[in-house]
């Protein structure tokens, strides 16, 4: 079977190609220059598989795109509160390249307009390191959530830097107020330098899919971002990606995203996809048109928008048994299945939690579970020390570990952990036959 997936984004870029609305870049004479009819789109799964339709192979300089990459880089090197300390995170309303400072901080607001990103650049390397420097940490920076090695176009920066009154601007308002150290010229040169790394929607795709991934990426299994700095740079790309239509955005197509005046966009839906796109002509906020109305459709037509509330989820409690056994104990298994949450392990302890509940043995089945994560774990081992607390005999049935809880530093003192039926041939069951003989049927 041919997967119905490339066909799907051909259709949807065929939707889209006969729309010329919008503006080119006027102020780089390089985008001003490029072709106005390319046509791009890549989507990257978080096992690395890209599907792509339209030019997805021609390069384009990645502009402000390289904003939530280097904010992330910035914060891995310096720690996020001493770029919080440089940088706030509130979105402004404001148009990217706005001369804007928070009157009361006296910092940029946010590291997505360009006063924030200018200081960002301005930390990398530390104080005084050297144009080139800051231009290397940038290029291989980016290169790593690309999977490639990227490189700098320098005449797209050349022309840039003949227009850049803006940012020269910007740079020097920061150094007048302290915000930036170092030369502003140099420290303009460098932010060019890292808008003018070339990718394609298919380096975009890989790249937005490192950040779906909390910082891994999908092909090099390179961890590029911790989870918490990841975190960070999705929340910011949030409320700030799509400066003064953040708002309209969010509501409209719910899909963290950040633009670029080239009309490379890109969008990240945590643990699940990185989609790019690329279409050169803007609309007013400097985004491309072509490629938002494609971020449109597809958040309608694949349910991408994050703010869709799921489904809640099936009972996670699949069996819950209780029998007497030889010895005349009162044994009960609850059996789990699926994903844990907070939710979920909510369900759990109000299943549990019944102090008269007149059992001897309670057995917590966690075969049928393929995810816990962390605060869940927490408040079930909580759940299974308060029953043991009370006297009961607690086993868990955990061959995968999924708890975390076998081994030398078991967190569950008092709670017998049953891993391989080897083990078991071990245990004093103090005639848990049933819920070994369950067990054992179903390990191999
Ligand atoms: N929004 C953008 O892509 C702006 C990037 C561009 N290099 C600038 O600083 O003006």
């Amino acid at each position: 079977m041919r997967s119905p997936i490339p066909d799907f984004l051909d259709e949807t870029l065929e939707r889209h190609r006969h729309d010329r609305s919008g503006a080119m870049a006027d102020y780089i004479p390089d985008l001003a220059a490029a072709d106005p009819n390319k046509l791009a789109i890549s989507i990257s799964t978080l096992d690395g598989v890209l599907y792509d339709s339209g030019d997805s192979d021609f390069e384009f300089s990645i502009q402000s795109m390289s904003k939530p990459f280097i904010y992330g880089i910035a914060l891995e090197a310096l720690g996020i509160p001493a770029v919080l300390d440089k940088v706030g995170v509130e979105p402004t309303g404001e148009a990217f390249n706005e001369l804007s400072l928070d009157k009361t901080s006296g910092k940029p607001l946010n590291p997505m307009i360009n006063a924030g990103a200018i200081t960002i650049h301005s930390l990398l390397g530390g104080q005084n390191a050297t144009l080139a420097e800051r231009t290397e940490i940038v290029r291989a920076g980016l290169s790593r959530f690309a999977g490639r090695q990227l490189r700098v176009d320098e005449h797209i920066a050349a022309g840039e830097w003949q227009q850049a009154y803006r940012n020269i601007a910007i740079a020097n308002m920061l150094r007048s107020y302290d915000v930036i150290t170092d030369d502003p010229d140099e420290v303009v040169q460098g932010y060019i330098n890292q808008c003018s790394v070339l990718v394609s929607v298919r380096d975009l795709a890989m790249m937005a899919a490192t950040l779906a991934g909390g910082g891994v990426n999908p092909i090099t299994g390179e961890r590029v971002l911790s989870p918490r700095v990841n975190r960070q740079v999705l929340g910011v790309m949030m409320t700030c990606g799509m400066y003064d239509a953040a708002g309209d955005w969010m509501t409209e197509v719910g899909v963290p995203a950040k633009s670029g005046v080239s009309g490379g966009l890109f969008g990240v839906l945590p643990g699940q996809v990185g989609i790019a796109t690329y279409s050169p002509k803007l609309d007013k906020h400097g985004t491309s048109v072509r490629g938002a109305k494609i971020f449109r459709s597809l958040s309608a037509d694949l349910g991408l928008h994050i703010m869709n509330a799921p489904e809640p989820a099936r009972s996670i409690i699949r069996r819950d048994r209780r029998f007497v056994d030889a010895k005349g104990d009162m044994v009960r298994i609850v059996s789990l299945q699926g994903l844990i949450q907070w939710s979920g392990a909510e369900n759990v302890m109000r299943e549990i939690a019944s102090p008269d509940d007149a059992i001897d043995v309670f057995a917590l089945d966690l075969r049928r579970v393929y995810s816990i994560n962390e605060v869940a774990r927490r408040m079930i081992v909580e759940a299974l020390r308060r029953l043991g607390e009370e006297g009961k005999q607690v086993v868990l049935l955990d061959p995968e570990n999924s708890m975390g809880c076998s081994g030398p530093a078991s967190a569950l003192p008092g709670v017998e952990i049953l891993e391989s039926p080897k083990q078991l041939r071990n245990l004093d069951l103090r005639g848990l036959r049933r819920v070994r003989d369950d067990f054992a049927d179903q390990v191999s």
